[in-house]
């Protein structure tokens, strides 16, 4: 188990991560989830002994990283897959790591199995793509079999195919009572590969919670409703009926209504007492996204300049519901989705789930061991199972494909911060206690 308590970074007066408390737990995948300079990587890195707090600390199974014995072995990390050196062969790479950190040989080709890079593992490195990079990111952080595995963005710049598979990869590792930490900006991604999510923005803890939880807070029920385009009045009606009734109505962006707080059927008579045609009166779930975006829109540093935003823009309809107002968050006279539970918390908190992790797990719980990956037979193509032992990871699970990445959150320009460029990722493994800065 990982446990942060009060963990805070400064870099001079920039605050990167503030009082953060959270724990990850054996046997599921933790979604790390904030948007981009939120203090993911910094966390991370404090968490893998490579940035030392400013205050609080960060423990693996109640040792720092540094103390801890046998790290390698413990804990895997992928921080940054170009952190390699170029001209080496994939093969190589992981000899050398596997070496450093008194693996044996045989195990570098059991990971590159695993990771379906058995045949160009005698190819440098440089010539990789994307995807095969991030493959041999993960095949380091595999190497030392470890119960505790660390990912920072693995999914960025991978196709569907690629993607997917990650994603198995960190659900395969979890079930063997492994614990997985994956950090991501995308909620999309998030909601299909964890069980749990931990939210930063600014560095703070926004949310701690299950993704079912997450999931049955913020996926709120919707209609949308539309009038004849040719009748504008109609829809102006309709609003104010709507209202009168105790629903919530907001414009969408092809001029048809949003409702909350009313029933389909409800709906319908309303329409129907009011003599106003209707040409849709459908069901929706927001999505997921929005309401991540809802709950990080306050603590986003770097917004777009270029206005994407004109659909949000629209006038209300007369009658028409003005936005939930975010405590402390948002911008005035902009919108999103109002959240599920009117007038209450605004990012829907479960009831009875602390923002902050409130059931300590017993220190020192140890994850079952489970099978790893068996040797794969040279000729095995890459991502397949070899022609002995089954290989567990480099299999294609048979799900669908994998979401589109979201849209960046539709933002006004913030004023501009006084950060400081974020400096490069450590330039090796962070399973190498040599590489430490
Ligand atoms: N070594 C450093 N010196 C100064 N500032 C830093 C340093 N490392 C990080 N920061 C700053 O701390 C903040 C958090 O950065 P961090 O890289 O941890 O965010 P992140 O959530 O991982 O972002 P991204 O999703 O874009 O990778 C940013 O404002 C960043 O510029």
């Amino acid at each position: 188990m990982i446990e942060a308590v009060g963990l805070t970074k400064r870099y001079g007066d920039k605050t990167a991560v503030y009082n953060l408390s959270f724990q990850v737990r054996p046997g599921a995948v933790t979604g790390f989830l904030g948007p981009n300079g939120s203090g993911k990587s910094t966390t991370m890195r404090m968490i893998l002994g490579l940035d030392n707090p400013t205050s609080g600390q960060v423990t693996i199974g109640g040792y720092p990283y540094r103390k801890l014995p046998n790290a390698p072995r413990q804990v895997g990390a992928l921080l940054d897959a170009k952190a390699v050196h170029g001209g080496r062969a994939a093969r190589n790479h992981l000899l050398s790591l596997a070496q450093l950190s008194g693996i044996p040989a045989r195990r570098v080709d059991e990971v590159l199995g695993v990771v379906g890079l058995h045949e160009v593992a005698r190819k440098r490195s440089k010539g990789f793509s994307l995807g095969m990079g991030q493959r041999l990111g993960i095949a380091a952080a595999l190497l030392g079999d470890p119960q505790v595995l660390l990912f920072d963005e693995p999914v960025n710049g991978l196709d569907p195919e690629g993607i997917l598979w990650v994603r198995n990869l960190m659900k395969s590792l979890a079930s063997e009572g492994r614990t997985v930490f994956v950090s991501s900006h995308l909620m999309s991604e998030m909601a299909v590969t964890a069980d749990h999510l931990i939210v930063i923005g600014r560095g703070q803890l926004l949310a701690d919670m299950s993704i079912k939880d997450f999931i049955s807070a913020n996926s709120a029920d919707f209609a949308r409703v539309r009038t004849p385009d040719t009748e504008p009045q109609l829809r102006e009606k309709l609003s104010a009926a709507l209202t009168e009734s105790g629903g919530h109505v907001m414009p969408e962006q092809d001029g048809a209504l949003r409702v909350t707080g009313l029933p389909l059927p409800r709906i319908s008579d309303i329409a129907h007492d009011s003599d106003v045609r209707l040409w849709e009166l459908s069901p929706h779930q927001a999505s997921l996204e929005e309401a991540y975006m809802r709950m990080t829109q306050g603590a986003v540093d770097y917004r777009s300049t270029v206005d994407q935003k004109e659909g949000l823009m629209q006038q209300l309809p007369p009658g028409a519901q003005p936005p939930m107002p975010v405590p402390g968050q948002g911008q005035p006279g902009w919108y999103a989705p109002p959240p599920p539970q009117q007038g209450g918390q605004p990012f829907g908190m479960p009831q009875g789930q602390p923002m902050a992790p409130g059931q300590p797990a017993p220190q020192g719980q140890q994850a079952p061991q489970g099978p790893y990956g068996a040797p794969v037979s040279p000729g095995a193509a890459p991502g397949a199972p070899g022609a002995g032992a089954p290989n567990p990871y480099a299999q294609q699970a048979p799900q669908g494909p994998a979401q589109p990445a979201a849209q960046a959150p539709a933002q006004p320009p913030a004023p501009p911060t006084a950060a400081p460029e974020k400096p490069s990722a450590p330039a090796a493994a962070p399973t190498t206690p040599e590489d430490a800065r």
